[in-house]
């Protein structure tokens, strides 16, 4: 379980930096799957961020099972990296590598330096990877170049990676922004079936509404630093969205998606990508 009490972020020095966060609490159980939405500027990313410990906390606590993430540093600090799985909007993976080293890779924080600069990983490792590629649709691609993938088949390697981690926690940073319609209910569904067949806790930073209330748990609406809204998706109707993103941008929003519907359904949007 993952616990924010009171977390608050200011860049810059002193009370004229710039408030990003403002006293952010909530609670994340096993297997939830949470969705953070909010304009441009909102603090998303600065909340991921203080939580896998990218940018360091003003204030507050975040507590991963017993451990305050927020005071640790050095080796401590790297041991508790190792708890939590990133996910990113654009893979992250290393090109010129193949799948099966791409998702080894997640093993790095656990081998010793000279064993994973000589790439040899134990066999339990090249097992369980395997397992993991099988598990999003890959295993046919194991030895395929990072290179060679689609967008879709590349975040499903990002999955398996941080899935060899063997994390207690899921960071998902826009992992279908870079993804068609079709593709994206696709990722989005193994990522919220995943998070329940290992009873993992994930924070999706999203963009898109619409694809946020068809696979979230629960959604946290941020605006200007602050909570607005921490619900179910049922609950986030046209009030709730027009006082987290404004009337204007709302109604810009919810346009663009109608009309991505109807290309949708007109045939003019690229079809989902086959998998496997
Ligand atoms: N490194 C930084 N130094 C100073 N201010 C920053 C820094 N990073 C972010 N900010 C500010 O903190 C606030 C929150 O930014 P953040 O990137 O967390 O928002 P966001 O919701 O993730 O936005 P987006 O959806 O555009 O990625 C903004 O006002 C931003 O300008």
């Amino acid at each position: 379980m993952l616990t924010l009490d009171h977390l608050s972020k200011t860049y810059g020095a002193g009370s004229s930096g710039d408030k990003a966060l403002h006293e952010v609490t909530f609670q994340v159980p096993q297997g939830q799957v949470l969705g953070l939405i909010g304009p441009s500027g909102a603090g998303k990313s600065t909340l991921i961020r203080c939580i896998n410990r990218l940018v360091e906390p003003s204030a507050g606590t975040i507590r991963l099972g017993k451990t305050n993430l927020a005071g640790l540093r050095g080796r401590e600090l790297r041991r508790a990296r190792r708890r939590i799985g990133m996910i990113f909007q654009e893979y992250a993976l290393v090109e010129r590598l193949t799948v099966m080293e791409n998702v080894l890779s997640g093993r790095l924080g656990y081998v010793p330096f000279w064993r994973s600069f000589t790439r040899r990983f134990p066999g339990h490792d090249i097992e369980n990877a395997y397992r993991l590629l099988d598990r999003v649709g890959l295993l046919d691609h194991a030895d395929k170049r990072a290179d060679a993938l689609s967008g879709g088949q590349r975040q499903r390697v990002g999955i398996a990676r941080a899935l060899a981690q063997e994390p207690e926690l899921l960071l998902v940073d826009e992992p279908t922004a870079s993804l068609d319609p079709r593709t994206s209910r696709q990722i989005m569904r193994l990522i919220t079936e995943i998070c329940a067949e290992r009873d993992l806790p994930a924070i999706v930073n999203i963009h898109d509404v619409p694809l946020a209330q068809q696979f979230m748990h629960r959604i946290v609406g941020l605006r200007s630093g602050e909570m607005v809204f921490d619900g179910a998706p049922q609950k986030l109707d046209d009030t709730m969205l027009t006082e987290i993103y404004g009337a204007e941008d709302w109604t810009l929003m919810r346009q663009e998606h109608e009309d991505d519907e109807v290309a949708e359904r007109a045939g003019r949007l690229p079809l989902a990508e086959s998998v496997g």
